[in-house]
């Protein structure tokens, strides 16, 4: 990754905080308490890791090789599967509003109802062995996000078992694939013990994002209380991270959870994230089956249509939720940004 403009003093630092965290809540996914655990973690931290889900480990390194395989090709080369819009290639610049970190990333959609002609491109220029490995990871994907999605419907109570998992069930689900890169960078530790961000903190919109990584360290998770702990890295199990989305459909008894990457002064760190979403036209709305009688529903009418559309249109680190919390946006904000929406231009990936 060639990183010229912008200079480094540009990128975002935070105050150095390492301390490795040994309180990540761990699902075995063979046992039978785990509906149990996914409950409490989503509660405690909407945060957990995933092991024993029976996806083999030459799956996920095939995978990493190829990612690296792809990111150790020249610039130029790379460039050809860019700017991302938003899917394709992309570095250093996240998102369509300034947002900057020390990384290189692949953004796929996996709907190819949902044409992207960036993210074609990757693989245009790119061996199908590529290609073949990442199919092979979504599958593997698919199958873990629902069954994930099954236990947390049994661990709440709610009947159908399918009520969360047959939204990135549905054939024209929007979900998502990710590779991050994360270069080593020797300056990354700057000055007066502030670190350079790789991937600056954020909620996933979706509703649950399924992540692995190679054995480089660098993701963090904030607390309820606001403290930012470091994660030990596993590269044999997932992290299950709760997306705005879910907390939507739970009425907030999830939340979702910030997190952010440092990047490394050494190693390379490669992650792959599997985003878990519904149909667009699909509303985002308490499940009714989850309300308890006379229980206030927290947020207003939206589809996920829209809450992409304002998740795009928002910086990284914002709260992007507030916007349809009932308590927190003036009544006519949401009305303002939907005939806003309704005059702009259609983007094709909406
Ligand atoms: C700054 C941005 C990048 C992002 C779209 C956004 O405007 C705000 C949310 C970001 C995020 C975070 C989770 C996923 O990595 C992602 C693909 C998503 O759906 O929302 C990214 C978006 C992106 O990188 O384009
Ligand atoms: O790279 C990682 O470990 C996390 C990246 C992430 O949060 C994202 O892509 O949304
Ligand atoms: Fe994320």
């Amino acid at each position: 990754m060639v990183v010229s403009q912008p200079a480094l003093n540009q990128f975002l630092t935070c105050k150095q905080t390492t301390t490795k965290f040994t309180g990540i809540p761990e699902v075995d996914l063979s046992k039978p308490e785990a509906k149990a655990l996914i409950v409490k973690a989503c509660q405690e931290f909407g945060f957990f890791k995933l092991v024993n889900h029976g996806v083999p480990l030459d799956c996920m390194v095939n995978l990493e090789n190829e990612a690296f395989k792809f990111f150790n090709q020249t610039q130029s080369e790379k460039a050809k599967a860019g700017p991302p819009d938003p899917f394709g290639y992309g570095s250093v610049r996240i998102g369509s509003k300034g947002d900057l970190g020390w990384i290189e990333y692949i953004l796929l959609n996996i709907n190819p109802d949902i044409i992207s002609s960036q993210s074609l491109l990757i693989f245009r220029e790119n061996p199908e062995l590529f290609r073949c490995a990442v199919e092979e990871y979504i599958s593997e994907m698919k199958r873990v996000c629902y069954q994930v999605l099954e236990l947390m419907a049994d661990g709440l109570e709610i009947e159908p078992r399918d009520v969360l998992s047959k939204l990135p069930r549905n054939e024209k689900s929007d979900c998502c694939f990710r590779m991050n890169h994360y270069p080593p960078c020797p300056e990354a530790i700057a000055a007066k013990g502030r670190h350079l961000i790789g991937f600056g903190e954020h909620t996933d919109p979706h509703i649950i994002s399924v992540l692995r990584s190679n054995n480089t360290s660098g993701l963090q998770i904030s607390l309820r209380d606001g403290t930012w702990v470091s994660v030990p890295t596993d590269h044999t199990s997932f992290f299950i991270i709760a997306g705005d989305s879910l907390q939507v459909l739970t009425n907030g008894r999830f939340k979702s959870v910030k997190h952010r990457v440092l990047a490394g002064t050494s190693k390379s760190r490669v992650s792959m994230i599997y985003f878990a979403g519904p149909p667009l036209s699909e509303k985002i709305a308490p499940l009714p089956c989850l309300m308890r009688k006379e229980e206030e529903n927290l947020y207003k009418e939206f589809t996920w249509s829209e809450y992409k559309k304002a998740a795009y249109k928002s910086r990284l680190a914002d709260n992007r939720l507030c916007l349809f919390e009932k308590s927190s946006t003036p009544p006519n904000q949401l009305n303002k940004m939907r005939e806003t929406d309704q005059n702009a231009q259609v983007k094709k990936v909406f």
